[in-house]
């Protein structure tokens, strides 16, 4: 099982690398990793196994965190309006997105980034992105406030990008003109 010692920090290069496209059909091997990525991030809300192994909370978590330089990453969540989210995902792409800005406005965190940094962090509002689901599937999902906000942290893990690399460092808690806060 993956747990917090398999989780690599803030300042190992492969956090800055762009990972590379996964070859589909998916190896098992693949599949088994993206399978643990979804599992951990499962465990790491289940009080109990969390409590046991030690393991911070977590909505996602991309390949890259783990020292995997590809292109999958895994999202398990419940939305404001309390849609559940949960998917391994491979080769990502956001096709297409909105000109609005959202934003979390307690800021963002990092299972890999032990510190806090506070700032508002800019995202798309709306994205729709095509994807390989760990079960096979060619999906295109569209996606909008919370749920958009989560992906698009770990595709920017994908493209060697943190949390902190969007909030404004002349002015943290500035909201952008065309944001609006998710909740
Ligand atoms: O990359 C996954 N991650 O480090 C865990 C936290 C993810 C996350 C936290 C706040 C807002 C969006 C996404
Ligand atoms: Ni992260």
């Amino acid at each position: 099982m993956i747990t917090m010692d398999d989780i690599v920090r803030e300042g190992d290069p492969v956090l800055r690398e762009n990972a590379e496209e996964v070859s589909l059909p998916p190896t098992d091997e693949d599949k088994h990793i993206l399978g643990e990525m979804l599992q951990f991030i499962k465990n790491s809300q289940d009080e109990e196994i969390a409590e046991e192994y030690n393991l911070r909370a977590g909505v996602g978590i991309a390949a890259p965190q783990i020292g995997i330089s590809k292109r999958m990453l895994a999202v398990h969540f419940t939305d404001f309006k309390d849609k559940e989210y949960s998917y391994g995902l491979f080769n990502p792409k956001i096709i297409s997105h909105s000109v609005e800005k959202t934003y979390l406005p307690g800021g963002e965190g990092c299972l890999s980034v032990d510190r806090e940094v506070p700032g508002i962090v800019p995202r798309y509002a709306r994205i729709t992105l095509r994807a390989t689901t760990l079960e096979g599937d060619e999906v295109k999902l569209r996606l909008k406030g919370y749920a958009a906000i989560v992906v698009q942290h770990e595709i920017d893990h994908l493209n060697g990008i943190m949390f902190y690399d969007h909030i404004n460092s002349e002015n943290p808690q500035e909201i952008p003109d065309n944001a609006t806060s998710a909740d």
